[in-house]
């Protein structure tokens, strides 16, 4: 795509954004009627979930003026949260002009548990098993050729002795490269298969098999410059270290720091079709490794007295497996991010969770939230108080230049407007 800078894309009809976003992703007929319509047919529900009676909407957005690795990049949403979509494009314009966002990542390594107790020789057994990981790693490896083609399988095999109220317990960590797969079945089929086996070597009995969603050895990374001419200046840029510096010490900040955070990741990851629960478990997880719970990104100032943002954490999404491939829209959005790999969605993530916790951050540090969230939220209101048609945007207008949000107000504008 030529840029992702569109600006003023809100002030176009939802139909005239969508041609606009077919037109840049060469999005199909049936595409575009899938992301138009929802997708999901009732039948195919029915083959998703259990005991299905209906289908359950939630808007999808696009987010614009990503640049990411300087590519042009739109972003599909999926969310139920007013402000968000508007937020993440918000961050993003103003980290084009640092040069956009620029990531890493590690190899998609997931961990597969396996949980053995009643072993009379724990570390004894722990070193059996690592003695024996070559064949454990071959045996596992056999439960999923179609991995191992792709270039994954499993890359070690980790073993520790831990107490339990219920004794001492060992706990063989299985280290599979899950390639495209978000890669929960596979690790949980190579777990299971394993468990008779690590039985017989360790004469123990093996209960839990599957996969830990503390994905520690999977993480994207991206990092952004905001100038601070760009931003508001060098108060701006202080306000937001103040920020950051709060959450890297205090959970209670934290938490609503990266729940700001995962506004915008699980957005993407609901649009994609990927696990929304993995990546929040591996997002809190791995923000509280060691055991105090931290915020997931740092804002730092660099020489020229500029913002420099940085963001890492755990990425288990797949472009193969799950729902990715079977729900229509998901497919879409992949093609519209315009990426194939579950590497590049790790590091869409990332860059997405950054650019959301900036636009936050710099609104706590200068005005609150409230003028932009409300404003945008004052909608919703306005539907809850009751009006139709043009009386949304009428009295979400009327609401947000007042600084009154609420539904008895917005039921007051109603019965004087009607
Ligand atoms: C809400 C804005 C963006 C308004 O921002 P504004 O200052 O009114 O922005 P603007 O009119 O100057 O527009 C700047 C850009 O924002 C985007 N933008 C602007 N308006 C729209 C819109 N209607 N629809 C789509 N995109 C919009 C758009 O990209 C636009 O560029 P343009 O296209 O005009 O060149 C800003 O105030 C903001 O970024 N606020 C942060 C809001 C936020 O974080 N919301 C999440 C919900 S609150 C929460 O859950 C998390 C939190 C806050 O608790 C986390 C934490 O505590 O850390
Ligand atoms: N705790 C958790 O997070 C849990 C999550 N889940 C669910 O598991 C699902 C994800 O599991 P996942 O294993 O990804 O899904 P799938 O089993 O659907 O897909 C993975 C499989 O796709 C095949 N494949 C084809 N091409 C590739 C490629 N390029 N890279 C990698 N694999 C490829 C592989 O082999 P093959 O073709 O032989 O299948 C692989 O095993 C999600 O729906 C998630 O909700 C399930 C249990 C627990």
């Amino acid at each position: 795509m030529k840029t992702s800078r569109i600006s003023g894309l809100y002030s176009l009809s939802a139909s005239d954004r969508l041609k606009m976003v077919a037109e840049s992703a060469d999005l199909s007929g049936d595409e575009v009627e899938a992301i138009e319509t929802g997708g999901l047919t009732l039948h195919q529900a029915d083959k998703m979930v259990e005991n299905v009676v209906g289908l359950f909407a939630i808007p999808l957005g696009i987010a614009t003026n990503f640049v990411i690795d300087g590519r042009e990049v739109l972003i599909p949403m999926a969310t139920e949260e007013p402000s968000v979509i508007a937020a993440a494009s918000n961050g993003a314009k103003m980290a084009r002009s640092g040069g956009g966002f620029v990531t890493s990542s590690t190899r998609p390594v997931m961990r597969a548990i396996i949980q053995v107790t009643g072993v009379d020789d724990p570390c004894g057994a722990r070193q059996t098993i690592l003695a024996r990981s070559s064949e454990i790693a071959a045996r596992a490896n056999e439960r999923d050729p179609m991995l191992v083609s792709h270039g994954g399988g499993v890359v070690g095999i980790e073993a520790e002795v831990v107490t339990t109220r219920k004794g001492p317990m060992v706990v063989v960590h299985l280290l599979v490269d899950c390639r495209d797969a978000m890669g929960a079945n596979a690790v949980n089929t190579m777990a299971e298969a394993l468990a008779p086996f690590i039985e017989e070597i360790t004469g123990g009995r093996v209960y839990l098999r599957i996969i830990s969603n503390l994905a520690d050895l999977r993480l994207a990374r991206a990092r952004a410059v905001f100038l601070a001419e760009e931003i508001g200046g060098a108060e701006v840029v202080d306000g937001v270290i103040l920020a950051s510096a709060l959450a890297e010490v205090d959970p209670y900040r934290a938490a609503t720091h990266n729940k700001g955070i995962m506004n915008g990741v699980t957005a993407v990851t609901m649009a994609t079709g990927n696990d929304t629960r993995a990546i929040e478990a591996g997002a809190h997880s791995y923000a509280a490794r060691g055991g105090a719970y931290r915020s997931l990104s740092v804002f730092e100032k660099n020489r020229d007295g500029d913002l420099v943002g940085s963001i890492e954490l755990p990425a288990a999404v797949g472009t193969v497996g799950g729902a990715t491939r079977v729900h229509p829209v998901a497919r879409a959005s992949l093609k519209v991010l315009g990426i194939v790999s579950a590497d590049d969605l790790g590091r869409v993530l990332a860059s997405v969770g950054l650019a959301q916790n900036f636009a936050a951050l710099r609104a706590l540090a200068t005005e609150g939230i409230q003028r932009g969230h409300m404003s945008l939220h004052a909608r919703n209101v306005a539907v809850e108080a009751g009006a139709i048609g043009d009386e949304i945007e009428l009295i979400a207008s009327k609401m947000a230049a007042e600084k009154r949000i609420n539904v008895d107000r917005a039921r007051e504008l109603l019965r004087d407007g009607r």
